[in-house]
């Protein structure tokens, strides 16, 4: 299941959730919790549904279908953030995968500023897996400096403070000639990398990377496997991101299969 906003531009969110759960193998469900009107260029509107319409969507799925895994996406205000973290604890799903989003890739804010303590307080203690990128891991922080692959360690050491079972911490935002995430579970830092991509249409890479975790975690496998899978996934539709729209322009999802495909 996720529980996100809804992008027109179907690169991120919801849309992006969904055509992961699909593409992996997995029945995908949804609440719907912020509408956006979104394209390539940016973010043009946001509406954020009121919260018994969310509320009322989670229980039907909840209450009948349920979930092997619920991820969490585009929360928007401390009080959606509340209740998505009561209905969490009433129906209690094993796997709860928290991509704390904060800012499209186009700067519009997806979160309100003072929702984050909730996010820290609500959320995360309910995490199996929080996924932020850099920019988002240095706002839950209170402003961290992360700069480097060791920035990110400390970083998630810190995140794994707050309450998640693991962090991953994405870092796709530092420079350098390898994109480099960061798997923490207390204990030790595995990494994970991948020659960077060079490309800028990378609108909706955190939802899907966060899809993937959860569709693997449903799956049963493993964290350090789910993540690996979901690297796979990313990179796969990173590479075959699509030109379309005039701006930054989403990545491709069904890039692994139709890999795997023709190698096969
Ligand atoms: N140019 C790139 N080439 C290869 N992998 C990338 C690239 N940009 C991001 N990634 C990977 O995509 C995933 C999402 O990364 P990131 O950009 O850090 O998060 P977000 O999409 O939430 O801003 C991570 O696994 C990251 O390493
Ligand atoms: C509805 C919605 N949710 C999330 C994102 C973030 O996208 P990204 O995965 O590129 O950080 C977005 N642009 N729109």
């Amino acid at each position: 299941m996720t529980i996100a906003g809804s992008d027109s531009g179907g690169g991120a969110g919801i849309q992006a959730d969904l055509k992961t759960f699909q593409e992996l193998g997995v029945f995908g469900t949804s609440a719907i919790t912020a509408i956006t009107s979104q394209n390539t260029l940016g973010v043009q509107a946001v509406f954020p549904l009121p919260l018994d319409t969310i509320a009322s969507q989670i229980d039907s799925v909840l209450s009948d279908i349920g979930a092997d895994a619920v991820k969490t996406g585009m929360l928007f205000s401390a009080d959606i953030i509340r209740l998505v973290a009561d209905k969490l604890r009433l129906y209690g799903p094993q796997q709860v995968v928290v991509d704390p989003v904060m800012i499209a890739k186009g700067g519009a804010a997806l979160l309100q500023n003072e929702a984050i303590e909730a996010l820290r307080r609500e959320l995360l203690p309910l995490a199996a897996v929080v996924t932020p990128n850099v920019p988002e891991a240095s706002a839950i922080l209170d402003g961290a400096v992360i700069r480097s692959v060791d920035d990110m360690i400390e970083a998630a050491r810190s995140l794994h403070r707050l309450g998640p079972r693991y962090v991953f911490l994405k870092g796709g935002h530092l420079e350098g000639e390898e994109a480099v995430d960061v798997l923490f579970d207390g204990k030790e830092a595995r990494l994970f990398r991948t020659p960077r991509i060079r490309t800028k249409h990378t609108h909706g890479t955190g939802c899907t990377t966060a899809s993937a975790i959860a569709a693997g975690l449903a799956k049963g496998l493993p964290i350090d496997e789910a993540v690996a899978l979901a690297k796979r996934f990313i990179t796969a539709a990173i590479g075959s991101a699509l030109e379309i729209g005039s701006g930054i322009g989403p990545t491709h999802h069904a890039a692994l299969r139709l890999q795997q495909q023709s190698s096969s």
